[in-house]
């Protein structure tokens, strides 16, 4: 991948500076602080606009909260696997068109709280007997009505409060909403499916912010083949450093300088960060000089969810033919679910999400016995289920390059947050999936903030250098602009 000698020769230390100054005046150079889908996305508009790119990455892989596994034999995302908005208005879309990928619709509704279809959930309460249908389609409508009249709290309320604490104050207005025995487990459990969607429980939830995302038409589609494709073909030619984790960012002079961990500096024009927002939270990057006070808060503001998955693959299948098997229980910290991979790829492949408290519960277990905890609920449901050959677990909230899984608006963000957040600081930008304030913590949203940032440092820097000869653009990013394929949907 380390394609650009030339660039790398320029770039490889303070000492050589002077000499990419002299040989390289007109061509602008851009270091990019991750290889997620942000990074790469904005790696991959500047490295087109024929600009000096380097992308410095952490892990000894790219593609960050994007993570597609194929030790099972068949691919799986252990991090994002949905393509929330399957529409050609999706930024995505002409990528994985292109690609030819082939998405799996596990929902066509628009809202954030079902991006799956009830009629494909088969639910089961602790014990492994089976929740009819009929009382998981009636407590979805109370759910809904609940939530309809916690709008009225939130008009009446100046200050913001938690998802939770309105509901509270709903059950107590119209006791009929509330919910006994088996429906109140499944209205959990239906809490527990919007806590999984921000990756924090309800009493994190902002009231004012849940609702206010601007999901994008078409439903939600899981990547068949994996999201691993369309990182490979974003890293396409760039030159690409991986086992360089950042540990010092110097700004000044016109020039950013970058110390990674060995020690070792790259110099450019301008740089782009992207790394997880949790990496800022914990100061684990140095910033010389340090970062203004309203860059800190608003970092620090900002929330960071958790959510892991446990992949297992069986022999072969002994669980019935939907796409989520689901457990209600009476708290929704003690729900869960199973995507059923098989239904969508053929693979005997169950996942098993975790999100918020529970998830980030889990990463203190061993694998094993974060395996052993999801196997008994499967044996209650099916007692014949089978040990599984192979097990993936994710640990998203303890692994140093992420330290968490996504953003979420917490409880009385500031409005400025968003604001605070993307605004550059001289020749540093700022990208990654936070800085999305309408589709934060999705993929399409990191890399639509990729893509920003790389427009406005472009921008930035061609003012700055204005007698810059720029080269014709390359045709990768025109070619997929242009691709005329389909998007290509199972299970319409
Ligand atoms: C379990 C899970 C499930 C998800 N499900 C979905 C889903 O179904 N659909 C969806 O749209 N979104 C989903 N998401 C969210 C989505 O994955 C993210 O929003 C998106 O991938 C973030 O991309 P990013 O480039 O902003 O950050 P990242 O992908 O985290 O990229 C940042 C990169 O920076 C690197 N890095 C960290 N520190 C340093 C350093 N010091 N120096 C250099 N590099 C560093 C990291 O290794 C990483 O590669 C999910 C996320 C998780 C964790």
């Amino acid at each position: 991948m380390d394609s650009d000698d030339s660039f790398s020769n320029h770039l490889l230390n303070g000492t050589v500076t002077s000499l990419i100054e002299r040989q390289n005046s007109s061509i602008p150079s851009v270091i990019v602080i991750g290889g997620g889908i942000s990074g790469l996305a904005a790696a991959r508009i500047l490295h087109d606009a024929s600009f000096k790119v380097i992308l410095l990455e952490s892990r000894d892989r790219l593609g960050g909260r994007i993570h597609t596994d194929y030790s099972f034999g068949c691919p799986v995302d252990m991090g994002a696997s949905w393509l929330h908005g399957v529409c050609n208005e999706n930024p995505l879309a002409p990528l994985i068109r292109s690609l030819g990928l082939t998405l799996y619709r596990t929902s066509g509704d628009n809202s954030v709280l079902y991006d799956h279809d009830l009629e494909s959930y088969m639910l089961f309460d602790m014990a492994g007997h089976k929740v009819p249908q009929q009382i998981v389609i009636e407590v979805g409508d109370v759910f809904k009505r609940i939530l309809k009249e916690t709008e009225k709290v939130r008009d009446e309320h100046c200050n913001d409060m938690s998802v939770l604490q309105a509901v509270s104050i709903v059950l107590d207005r119209h006791p009929e909403l509330r919910q006994e025995g088996l429906a109140h487990e499944v209205l959990q459990w239906y809490i527990c499916r919007m806590e999984a969607w921000f990756a924090v429980d309800a009493d994190m939830i902002s009231l004012k912010c849940w609702d206010q995302e601007h999901v994008l038409s078409g439903g939600h589609g899981l990547m068949v083949q994996g999201y691993g494709p369309v990182i490979q073909a974003l890293a396409k030619d760039i030159d690409i450093r991986l086992n360089n984790r950042v540990a010092r960012i110097s700004n000044g002079c016109n020039k950013v300088m970058v110390t990674v961990q060995d020690g070792m500096t790259f110099v450019a024009d301008a740089a782009i960060i992207t790394v997880p927002l949790g990496i800022l939270k914990a100061n684990l990057i140095q910033f010389e000089p340090k970062l203004p006070e309203w860059k800190v808060s608003a970092i620090s503001d900002i929330g960071v969810g958790s959510e892991n998955k446990i992949a297992l693959r069986f022999d072969s299948v002994f669980w019935p033919n939907v796409e989520f098997l689901g457990i209600v229980a009476p708290t929704s910290y003690a729900c869960g679910y199973f995507l059923n991979l098989h239904k969508a790829t053929g693979h005997p492949v169950l996942v098993y999400m975790a999100a918020g408290r529970f998830a980030h519960d889990l990463e203190k277990l061993s694998d094993e016995s974060a395996v052993n905890f999801v196997m008994l609920q499967l044996k209650r449901m099916f007692p014949d289920a089978t040990k599984p050959v192979q097990y993936l677990v994710s640990h998203w909230g303890t692994d140093p390059n992420s330290l968490g899984c996504y953003s979420y608006d917490p409880v009385g963000m500031p409005e400025d947050l968003y604001e605070r957040l993307r605004a550059p600081l001289g020749n540093l930008f700022f990208g990654g999936e936070a800085l999305s304030m309408e589709n934060q913590g999705s993929v399409h949203g990191a890399y639509s903030a990729g893509v920003i940032a790389a427009e406005n440092c472009q921008r930035h820097l061609l003012q700055r250098l204005g007698n810059l000869v720029k080269l014709p653009p390359l045709s990768f990013r025109q070619g997929i602009l242009e691709s005329t394929f389909p998007l290509q949907i199972s299970r319409m």
